[in-house]
């Protein structure tokens, strides 16, 4: 499809889709697995996952009696406009202004300067009717710094944009068909105005009289649509990444390559053992992501009714482990999908093999909703308040309660001395735990040698991005543990599981030993043992793999890819598929006369001389 039509069938589908959950009707969870059927990143996302949530977080009673009824049913559809041309990632460098004029009881949005243009916001482009626009409040000449406005954009009757705003799709993105389905969009205000209910007054406001009334709760809950996100980004990496895997693991279990005893059958590639050190770990990141997803909506709600009863005490943690898992499973995915693709040699860039299509969809999730590096120094600085507040009384909680036991994991010696060892949860978990810590402290103390806090936090970014992917990995392994620990049917489900648990914990070990030795969080004996142990789970998952790639339930029509199909007939579908490209209508391609006939008839008349 051109690029038109591709945003005209991604309006039909999320239109239809939309008609369907009010039809049957669907709930909550079935509009969600409609959403991952429809495949393709569309305005309803936008609608739905940021610019209601906005008003549901952000609003007053009032403002969500108003505009919440409109938004369920669709009478209007929003967007979430953050990001600017100049400014992402740094929310309070945001330029746009809301200054408010007291005289008609409005706020004036204006973009000051180029950069100031919102520039991203998918839905902006050309479907939205309205957005929340983040803007620099301004009263009585004073910058408040950056808050929420409901804005209209576009006129009801004919879709037209309201005058005082330009706004357009900000043109294509990476990948052939992927996100373009998508209009993110640029937008700029010349002085438009909006009544003063308009700006969301949930948590701070501005009166009648122009008087500027902070926020008596935590600003932060401002970010709170990005939290919501991040914690669901989580739960589709492990979609994304079981996608990727099912296709490389049928896939190499059909593929085969070289092995042939005496004109015999060839081995499937699946049995090298350098395909399984590449494959199974994926596999296993796959269910690792899905539990560590399950436990964060857990938090998530958490914190979610803590918030509403005016307890604060958990959202510091509540944002470190939605950025920190957002940015670690999700750089994991696109890495894995990569790898995938790699796995299935040749094929596997080819388009139909599903495997291109999906890495250039899902890769901007490492950008959308916080930039990973950027996202992984939240956690370092949580991480460094943690450990600075070390012996002052106050006991770590939560997912660095593990940091109370600072004196014992400081200076303990892992015990494990044969590879069984490392089928010991309790081993396992003392040895990413004392990892993590003595990464975060040798930060802090890196950190106490300077004597400006911020200018030793800029000098130690690299240092500190690997401690918080550290305490990622270990909340990961953590919560796979716990999961094998609760309810599982099946003793043979179990064992598959723990194989996997396994296998995630020792290949991180293998791919970070650097961490691991340099902390003395182990040996290097106690490395190869782990390795050794690595290699014997891997022939235990060999048998199983396709039955756990099977397990995630995906259709055919899903997988979208010849290579990993569920009945395997891989080879005479490629054909069918090469049949279909338009190059293969006519013999003769179209340009044959044109270009390379005249350049053999060149060849041959300067041979003939
Ligand atoms: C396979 C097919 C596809 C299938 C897909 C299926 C589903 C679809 C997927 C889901 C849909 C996704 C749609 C994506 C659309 C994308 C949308 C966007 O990208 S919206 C824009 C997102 N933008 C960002 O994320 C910006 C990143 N920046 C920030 O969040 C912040 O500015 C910052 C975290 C970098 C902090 O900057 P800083 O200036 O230092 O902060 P402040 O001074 O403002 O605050 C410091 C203080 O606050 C704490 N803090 C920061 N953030 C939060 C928070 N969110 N919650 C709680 N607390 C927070 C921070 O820790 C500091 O605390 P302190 O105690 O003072 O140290
Ligand atoms: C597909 C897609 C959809 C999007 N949808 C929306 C949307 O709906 N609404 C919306 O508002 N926005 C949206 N965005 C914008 C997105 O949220 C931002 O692009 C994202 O937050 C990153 O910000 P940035 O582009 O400013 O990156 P930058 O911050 O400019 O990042 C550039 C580089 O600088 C590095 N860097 C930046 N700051 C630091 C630092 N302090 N320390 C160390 N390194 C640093 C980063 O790691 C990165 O390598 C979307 C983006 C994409 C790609």
């Amino acid at each position: 499809m051109t690029r038109k039509e591709l945003f005209k069938n991604t309006l039909r589908k999320s239109v239809h889709a939309w008609k369907l959950i009010n039809e049957l009707p669907l709930s909550d969870d079935e509009s969600l697995m409609l959403r991952h059927f429809m495949d393709q990143p569309g305005f309803l996302d936008l609608h739905w996952r940021m610019f209601v949530p906005a008003i549901k977080g952000q609003g007053t009673e009032e403002q969500k009696q108003k505009w919440l009824p409109l938004a369920n049913k669709m009478q209007i559809i929003g967007c979430y406009a953050q990001t600017e041309l100049g400014h992402g990632s740094n929310v309070q460098g945001l330029e746009t202004t809301a200054t408010f004029d007291p005289q008609t009881d409005q706020f004036i949005l204006h973009s000051p300067t180029q950069t100031s243009s919102k520039w991203w916001p998918g839905g902006l482009g050309k479907v939205s009717t309205h957005a929340v626009i983040y803007a620099r409040l301004i009263t009585d000449g004073k910058d408040h710094g950056v808050h929420g406005f409901i804005v209209q954009l576009r006129n009801m009757d004919d879709h037209s944009p309201l005058p005082g705003i330009t706004i357009g799709d900000i043109g294509v993105k990476f990948g052939n068909g992927a996100y373009n389905s998508m209009d993110n969009g640029f937008l700029m205000f010349d002085k438009f105005c909006i009544p003063r209910d308009q700006m969301l007054m949930r948590l701070s406001k501005v009166t009648r009289e122009g008087k500027y009334v902070p926020s008596d709760v935590p600003r932060q809950l401002m970010y709170g649509t990005m939290v919501s996100v991040r914690q669901t980004i989580v739960s589709n990496a492990s979609i994304a990444m079981a996608r990727a895997v099912c296709i490389a693991t049928r896939y190499s279990a059909v593929r085969r390559q070289f092995g042939s005893q005496n004109g015999g059958i060839e081995t499937q590639v699946i049995d090298y053992k350098t395909q399984q050190n590449r494959l199974f770990p994926l596999l296993a990141s796959a269910y690792a992501f899905r539990f560590v997803g399950e436990w964060l909506k857990w938090l998530y709600t958490d914190v979610t009714q803590r918030l509403e009863a005016s307890d604060f005490a958990t959202l510091p943690e509540a944002h470190a482990c939605t950025a920190g898992l957002k940015s670690m499973t999700t750089s994991a995915t696109s890495d894995g999908i990569e790898e995938c693709r790699k796995l299935c040699g040749g094929h596997g860039y080819l388009w139909c093999s599903g495997l291109p299509e999906l890495f250039a969809v899902y890769v901007p999730a490492c950008t959308y909703e916080g930039d990973n590096v950027v996202l992984q120094l939240q956690v370092a600085r949580f991480l460094m308040k943690t450990v600075s507040q070390l012996g002052s009384g106050k006991a770590p909680a939560g997912t660095t309660a593990y940091m109370g036991r600072a004196k014992h994991l400081l200076q303990c010696r892992s015990s494990i001395r044969k590879a069984e060892d490392w089928l010991n949860p309790a081993m396992v978990l003392e040895t990413f735990e004392a990892r993590a810590l003595r990464m975060a402290v040798s930060c802090a103390n890196n950190l106490s040698k300077f004597e400006n806090q911020e200018q030793g936090f800029s000098e130690l970014l690299a240092d500190l991005v690997e401690a918080a992917i550290a305490h990622c990995q270990l909340i990961v392994v953590s919560k796979f543990i716990v999961k094998l620990e609760g309810e599982i049917k099946g003793k043979g489900v179990k064992n598959q599981l723990k194989n996997l648990c396994y296998i995630y914990a020792l290949h991180l070990i293998h791919k970070h030993l650097g961490d691991f030795l340099s902390t003395n969080s182990i040996t290097s004996e106690q490395a190869s043992l782990a390795n050794h142990q690595l290699r014997s789970l891997y022939t235990q998952v060999r048998p199983n793999a396709v039955a756990l790639v099977d397990a995630f339930d995906y259709t055919d029509h899903y997988l979208g890819s010849v290579l990993g199909r569920y009945d395997g007939n891989v080879y005479p579908k490629l054909f069918e598929e090469a049949l279909k490209d338009p190059l293969n209508d006519t013999v003769v391609p179209d340009g044959y006369h044109e270009y390379i006939r005249p350049l053999i008839k060149q060849h041959l008349r300067s041979a003939r001389l």
